[in-house]
């Protein structure tokens, strides 16, 4: 955002306008949704201040019992920030001062995206003393870079954001302190390239098959199974392939494994696969193969996944298919091809990429990067789910549970995923889809979900999200 700001000023927009528009819309935004209290504006000295003073000249015209305090005396003001106190033309308290002063509602003014150390004094007991928060851009203590607090923080009921959401708004744990987030257009012409997911962003394309249609027609996914001790894991990821609506889901298994996988599978095919030579003959009919959940760490699934990248098939590559190329992330990357998936969680994500998630400043940068290293699509799984494109383009997933974390949740992920790449859907979307559904899944069972529970609930929200883009 600020390098869109940066560049609309550079072409001489009145950045006073810019103020007071974001003032005028927090003040709308406040109104709308707390229609009723004494309502505390607090200042800081930059920007945000002025944005809080504009709002509160425009609450103060809705009849809104309004009270101004500020960090710094208002003679002490510059710039926008000194016309924005001005348009105020009230009294501006002591920030202290609001210490003790009744009222109703917090409209937190005091720091955005100029943060640049902890809360102290006032500010910070003001943060520490909760209540209902409204917060401007961020709440106040949060770095919107970093998204995360420095110190003290404000925890908001609702936060108002200008023109773009920001890594701070969607990424843990700075998000679970933001409330709901709106963001107010204030005619900066953001190209954004970070999207917090929502079936808004791909319900339309949500793949179903047409009245003529026929299995063959909606898609072959395969699924590695690990050996006879290990093969729980992609029965998970195939069935929820087939519950994605994948049209055949073939289980390809290793010898010692085939009763066991006999004995458990039904609509899903089983065929035996020994070696990597047999699995090139066994994918020539599939068009995305799942690797990696329970597969083993061994030179058999690194030898599975160079026959794999090295087909016509997309790959969607999870858990040890990851992990085998510990020792050399590079020989891997080279591989890897843009339709690509790899769905690492944080540990399977350091094995591959190093530092990046404390050399970048956040979870989307460290995300994007990775993307950009492997070629590939990433989805980088954890309460907050990042999905990157290597040219840029990511989307986080807030839309998830706790009850998630639990063992074989992200293998039936990597199926959803599979079944809708098989379907057509290009991987990028696929992956987003995916989370969401998982998520979604996961929110309706909540405790005492466990993964096999998961795909039993896709078609009631398949369902729904059908019949409301019909
Ligand atoms: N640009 C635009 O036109 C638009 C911008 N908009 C609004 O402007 C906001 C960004 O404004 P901003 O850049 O002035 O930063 P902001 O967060 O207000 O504060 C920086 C000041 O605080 C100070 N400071 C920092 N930390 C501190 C601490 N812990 N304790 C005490 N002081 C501390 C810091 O001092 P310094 O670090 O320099 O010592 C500096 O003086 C943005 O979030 C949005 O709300 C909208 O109106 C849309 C149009
Ligand atoms: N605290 C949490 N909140 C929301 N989702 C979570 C949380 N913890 C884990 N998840 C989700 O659960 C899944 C766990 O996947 P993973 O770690 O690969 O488990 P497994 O390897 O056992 O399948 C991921 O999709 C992740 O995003
Ligand atoms: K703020």
């Amino acid at each position: 955002m600020r390098a869109a700001e940066e560049k609309l000023f550079s072409t001489g927009v009145d950045s006073f306008k810019l103020m007071q528009q974001a003032g005028n819309a927090v003040a709308e935004f406040v109104h709308a949704n707390w229609p009723e209290g004494r309502i505390q504006v607090l200042c800081g000295p930059g920007g945000n201040g002025g944005d809080g003073f504009v709002a509160a000249a425009a609450l103060a015209k809705l009849w809104r019992d309004v009270d101004v305090y500020c960090l710094v005396p208002a003679e002490k003001l510059e710039g926008d920030s000194a016309k924005a106190a001005a348009e105020w033309g009230d009294e501006i308290k002591p920030l202290e001062a609001a210490l003790d002063a009744p009222h109703d509602i917090v409209l937190d003014a005091l720091f955005g995206g100029g943060l640049s150390r902890p809360l102290e004094g006032a500010a910070e007991k003001l943060a520490a003393r909760g209540g209902r928060v409204i917060s401007i851009d961020v709440p106040s203590g949060i770095h919107g870079e970093l998204a995360k607090p420095l110190g003290a923080c404000f925890r908001a009921e609702g936060t108002i954001t200008f023109a773009a959401l920001r890594p701070a708004h969607v990424l843990m744990p700075s998000a679970a302190y933001c409330g709901g987030v709106f963001v107010a257009d204030i005619g900066v012409p953001v190209q954004t390239s970070l999207l917090e997911n929502s079936p808004l962003l791909w319900g339309r394309r949500l793949p179903q098959p047409g009245q003529g249609s026929h299995k063959h027609a909606r898609g072959h996914l395969a699924v590695v199974s690990g050996n006879i001790i290990s093969t729980g894991a992609a029965r998970l990821a195939g069935r929820a392939g087939l519950r994605a609506g994948a049209g055949l889901v073939t289980m390809l298994s290793p010898p010692d494994a085939i009763a066991v996988n006999a004995s458990h599978l039904t609509a899903v095919m089983l065929k035996e696969v020994a070696d990597a030579e047999q699995l090139r003959a066994a994918i020539e009919s599939a068009s995305v193969v799942i690797l990696g959940p329970a597969a083993g760490i061994n030179t058999s699934t690194r030898e599975n996944v160079e026959c794999l990248l090295s087909s016509n098939c997309r790959a969607v590559l999870d858990a040890d298919a990851l992990t085998v190329f510990s020792d050399d992330p590079g020989a891997f990357f080279k591989q890897l091809r843009p339709d690509d998936l790899i769905t690492p969680h944080i540990g399977e994500f350091n094995r591959l990429f190093g530092d990046l998630l404390e050399t970048e400043p956040n979870k989307v940068e460290a995300t994007r990067k990775a993307a950009q290293l492997a070629g590939c699509v990433v989805l980088l799984k954890g309460p907050d789910t990042v999905i990157a494109r290597p040219d840029g383009p990511a989307i986080v997933n807030t839309h998830a549970t706790r009850w998630l974390a639990t063992a074989g949740s992200g293998d039936v992920l990597a199926g959803i995923a599979g079944g809708l790449i098989a379907q057509g859907v290009d991987t990028f979307t696929a992956a987003a889809m995916a989370s969401w559904l998982h998520g979604e899944a996961g929110r309706r069972i909540g405790a005492g979900l466990i993964a096999e529970d998961l795909e039993a609930e896709l078609p009631d929200i398949l369902s729904s999200l059908h019949g409301e883009h019909l």
